[in-house]
């Protein structure tokens, strides 16, 4: 029952509904009790041979008036508990998501794709299941027993009553043994689905690598493994559900003995008639839907528990990125400067650091280069750069002010980021490069398309701007995607512009074009280019070499090749390629 205190927060604020699907079905209880009665008695009428026609009519129309009645009421309780329940989902849907949105990578660490949607999806429909078949069962369970019990009392008799249900409490000590066992049945099945989940999400996005290396019957293997730890568990939570039932059937027999000898005892010492043992029986059936529900009750709350606790840990993870809500509502536009002593990141911290005195200004409209071996340390300062992780010593101010200072909603808008592995929506060409904002006007995206050297490849598309990609649409090319990530970066004109190695698929031509309309577009803004290729950063003003998180060079692209060390090897090695490439 824990877990209806744990909902409070819910019930509390859906009280009118839940008031209302309560006192209907408190309605179809008294309502319930009606048939019983006019049974018991028609048979009195019978037996004293005073059974007439008019009476007849009258009893099976107030029957029909109570089947009327008890339509109502239903149709009633369902829309309102069942209308709550739905609500429950939607809020806790929409809370995970807005959760998932501030997350860290640390969060992405440890929890992974499947398990998070398995928490989303398959959790969050068993918590539906407490606010509305539970609290269904609940109401239902009691309010019917209890008010079935009292006109058993009142109709019938209070001794044979007490007598009859003499066993009953035995389901609510059995309820609380089972519902524990459920509790961590149900917890660890809930574990090995979300494993499956991630196996079988992995799977399907990895499926060409799976193809191409031949793996299919190990990974087919590894499946199946998975399938028969989930299978177990699954029969784990039925084993403990179906020990309830059975145990309830013998607490009805139990009742429907005891009644046959007591009541019938009472009958031939006319301490009651015929027709109120005939009512009597006919309530004692009455009991056998509370006392199953008893048993489905459990098994929801505690199923419903175990979900809710899965989905709170996840919403109690605490983000390491802080938004301060007195931060700065600007813009950041100015001078970058970097100055950082260390950084390690969080989950190797026995580890190198993974920056070590990177100390760089760059100032508005220059361009920073960023080169190094794999590995080197260049993504980690976009990183830094993007707030994905605040816990490093030392600064990075833009026009002075700390970027952990200003208020998140003013700071990341203004970044322009393209990852080295791009994403691209299920939707068309445009409303992927206008992802940021649905309301950029049509010429915008061309234009953005031009200055990204895309547009002409997109004319030449079926439906050009129009064409669908991602999942169920076509396949761009591995240039093309880079290309589509950098008009969709450069549509929002941004402060800082970043690319992660976001020209290592295009041509040599094609990046020339490109960082000649950056050079030209971008005069008064910050770009930070990381690359492998050296002639992607040989335009900027500023090239850091870094090795194992330090800089180990730096200049302009002219003075790094005078220095003769790793930037001016790797360049004239690169310059050899193109030679024996045959290209220019
Ligand atoms: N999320 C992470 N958690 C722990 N270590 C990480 C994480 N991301 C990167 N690293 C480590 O930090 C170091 C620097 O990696 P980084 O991605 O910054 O290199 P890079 O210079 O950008 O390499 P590349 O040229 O391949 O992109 C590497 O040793 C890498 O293994």
């Amino acid at each position: 029952m824990d877990i209806f205190r744990k909902l409070g927060w819910f019930f509390k604020d859906q009280r009118n509904n839940y008031i209302r699907g309560v006192l209907d079905l408190l309605m179809t209880a008294l309502l319930n009790m009606l048939p019983p009665f006019f049974i018991g008695y028609t048979v009195n009428l019978l037996v004293a041979h005073q059974l007439t026609i008019s009476k007849l009519t009258g009893i099976l129309l107030i029957l029909v008036v109570d089947a009327l009645l008890l339509y109502f009421f239903r149709y009633l309780w369902a829309t309102h508990i069942w209308g709550g329940a739905t609500i429950l989902e939607k809020i806790l849907r929409k809370r995970l998501y807005a959760h998932f949105m501030t997350m860290d990578e640390q969060f992405y660490h440890k929890y992974r794709t499947g398990d998070l949607m398995a928490r989303a999806t398959n959790d969050l429909n068993q918590v539906r299941n407490v606010a509305g078949s539970g609290i269904l069962t609940f109401a239902d369970s009691i309010i019917g027993g209890t008010v079935t019990i009292i006109t058993m009392m009142i109709v019938v008799d209070w001794r044979l009553t007490l007598i009859a249900i003499l066993p009953f409490p035995l389901l609510a000590v059995m309820s609380m043994q089972l519902g524990r066992k459920m509790h961590s049945a149900f917890g660890a099945q809930q574990d090995e689905f979300s494993t499956l989940n991630n196996k079988v999400q992995e799977s399907l996005s990895g499926m060409k690598a799976i193809k191409t290396l031949g793996q299919e019957q190990a990974d087919l293997a590894d499946m199946t493994k998975q399938n028969r730890k989930l299978l177990t568990a699954y029969k784990r939570v039925e084993f403990v559900a179906a020990l309830y039932d059975p145990f309830t059937s013998m607490i009805i027999v139990l009742a429907y003995v005891v009644t046959i000898i007591y009541g019938g005892w009472m009958v031939l010492h006319h301490v009651i008639n015929i027709g109120q043992l005939v009512s009597f029986i006919a309530y004692i059936s009455m009991l056998i839907w509370p006392m199953f529900a008893i048993g489905r009750l459990f098994n929801i709350i505690e199923r419903g528990h175990a979900s809710y606790d899965r989905v709170m840990e996840v919403l109690n993870e605490k983000t390491s990125i802080l938004d301060d809500p007195s931060g700065l509502h600007a813009e950041p536009h100015g001078d970058l400067i970097i100055d950082i002593e260390n950084f390690t990141y969080p989950d190797e911290a026995d580890e190198q650091p993974a920056l070590k005195n990177v100390h760089v200004t760059v100032k508005a409209g220059e361009t920073l280069g960023l080169v190094g071996r794999v590995g080197a340390g260049k993504s980690t300062l976009m990183k830094l750069l993007l707030r994905q992780f605040d816990d490093y010593q030392g600064a990075i101010t833009i026009a002075g002010t700390d970027i952990k200072h200003y208020a998140l909603d003013s700071y990341l808008p203004a970044l322009g980021y393209v990852p080295q592995e791009n994403f691209l929506f299920s939707t068309t060409i445009r409303e992927n490069i206008r992802f940021a904002s649905p309301q950029i006007s049509d010429e915008a995206v061309i234009a953005a398309a031009k200055k990204a050297a895309l547009h002409d490849d997109i004319l030449l598309l079926p439906k050009g701007y129009d064409t669908e990609v991602g999942e169920h649409g076509i396949s761009l090319s591995g240039g093309q995607r880079q290309r589509l990530a950098i008009a969709r970066a450069l549509i929002i004109d941004p402060e800082v512009l970043i690319l992660d190695d976001a020209l290592s698929a295009v041509d040599a031509r094609t990046e020339t074009a490109i960082l000649a309309t950056l050079k030209a577009e971008r005069a008064n803004k910050t770009t930070i280019i990381a690359a492998h290729r050296i002639s992607s950063v040989m335009q900027a003003e500023n090239i850091l070499v870094f090795d194992h998180g330090e800089v180990s060079e730096r200049g302009t692209h002219h003075t790094l090749l005078k220095v003769e060390g790793w930037y001016a090897d790797m360049y004239h090695r690169q310059q050899l390629e193109i030679k024996l490439e045959g290209g220019e």
